[in-house]
């Protein structure tokens, strides 16, 4: 009798993507954002890619997609680069909150408007507002010349998810204000609020996303262009916050079930940094990896359902978690 070939890693991928699929209608578009809303809901893809370049492509890998929170781990990344990581912890924290991502309740709480953690959006707005450059173009294309240094292409914002955002954005607004008020915004609200939904609406692939996490997991080191191309120190930082504040007030069973440092946005988008591994038994992906999922229909933390789901079957798989 022949015996059956075991599945390689992309049928088991593909095998997964079918398998989770229809947990999208367990979730729903993030409707406060009105271009988000009516984008197809059922989409699920994913793209995962070693540091020697081998890349699983699956699903919808290709549809593009906007970075939404996402887009607060390279602007932390590029205000740590730019001012030096203290000068940043001046004016943001480390901590989680166990609140949604844009709660405001803790800021007149904690040390009088300092965010806990510019992984929230009173974090990431206050974060955007110290971004290099003069103006918010400036400071909006010092995140883009990071994301084309770590990928190796050039990106542009969505006009249209930035104008829905823009007209609706009364709890950013009122953080930003909040922020003003207690000295932690050095800019002013409405420019902060541009560069900070600008870069939420810079569009992404699965496959770019992949890569970021990729360079993060490597600690800045792009193995693949054989470059650093940010400071190991900022690249753990940045997972480190990552895995305790990545996923808001689901972070935590995100970190106990999945185990990987992971950013996920509104838009559906999950970057995750998978470090190399030393384990006895041969197990995939040992070198570590990026992985870059898109699945739009979102759970109540703002998270990709379908995505989550993949990416907890991938973990337990193949022995992914870092813990
Ligand atoms: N969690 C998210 O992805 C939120 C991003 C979104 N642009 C907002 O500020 O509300």
């Amino acid at each position: 009798m022949k015996a059956v070939k075991p599945r390689s890693n992309q049928q088991l991928i593909d095998d997964w993507i079918q398998q989770y699929r229809p947990f999208t209608i367990q979730g729903k578009n993030a409707s406060y954002i009105p271009a988000l809303e009516k984008v197809n809901s059922s989409h699920l893809g994913i793209s995962i890619i070693e540091p020697d370049g081998s890349i699983i492509k699956s699903g919808d890998w290709k549809v593009v997609f906007t970075l939404q929170s996402i887009s607060k781990v390279i602007s932390f990344i590029v205000a740590c680069m730019h001012h030096g990581i203290p000068y940043v912890l001046e004016r943001v924290d480390l901590e989680p909150t166990g609140d949604p991502f844009d709660s405001i309740i803790r800021l007149e709480m904690h040390k009088l408007g300092k965010p806990l953690n510019p992984m929230i959006n009173a974090g990431a707005i206050t974060v955007s507002s110290i971004l290099p450059g003069a103006d918010s173009k400036a400071k909006l294309d010092s995140v883009l010349l990071l994301m084309e240094k770590m990928v190796g292409k050039s990106f542009t914002y969505n006009e249209e998810v930035f104008l829905s955002e823009w007209k609706t954005a009364n709890r950013n607004r009122a953080l930003a204000y909040y922020l003003k008020e207690t000295g932690y915004l050095e800019i002013e609200v409405e420019e902060a609020l541009e560069v900070y939904l600008k870069q939420c609406s810079i569009e992404v692939t699965t496959e770019d996303i992949a890569l970021m996490g990729l360079v993060l997991a490597q600690d800045g080191y792009h193995p693949i262009r054989k470059e650093q191309i940010l400071p190991k120190e900022v690249a753990r930082l940045a997972k480190s916050l990552m895995l305790t504040c990545g996923v808001y007030n689901n972070s935590g069973r995100f970190a106990a079930f999945i185990g990987i440092p992971s950013k996920t946005g509104v838009s559906g988008g999950v970057m995750a940094a998978v470090p190399p591994r030393v384990r006895q038994e041969a197990s995939p992906l040992l070198d570590g990896c990026g992985i870059g999922i898109y699945g739009p229909a979102i759970d109540e933390y703002g998270s990709s359902v379908a995505g989550v789901f993949l990416l907890e079957k991938i973990a337990k798989t193949w022995d992914l978690s870092i813990f």
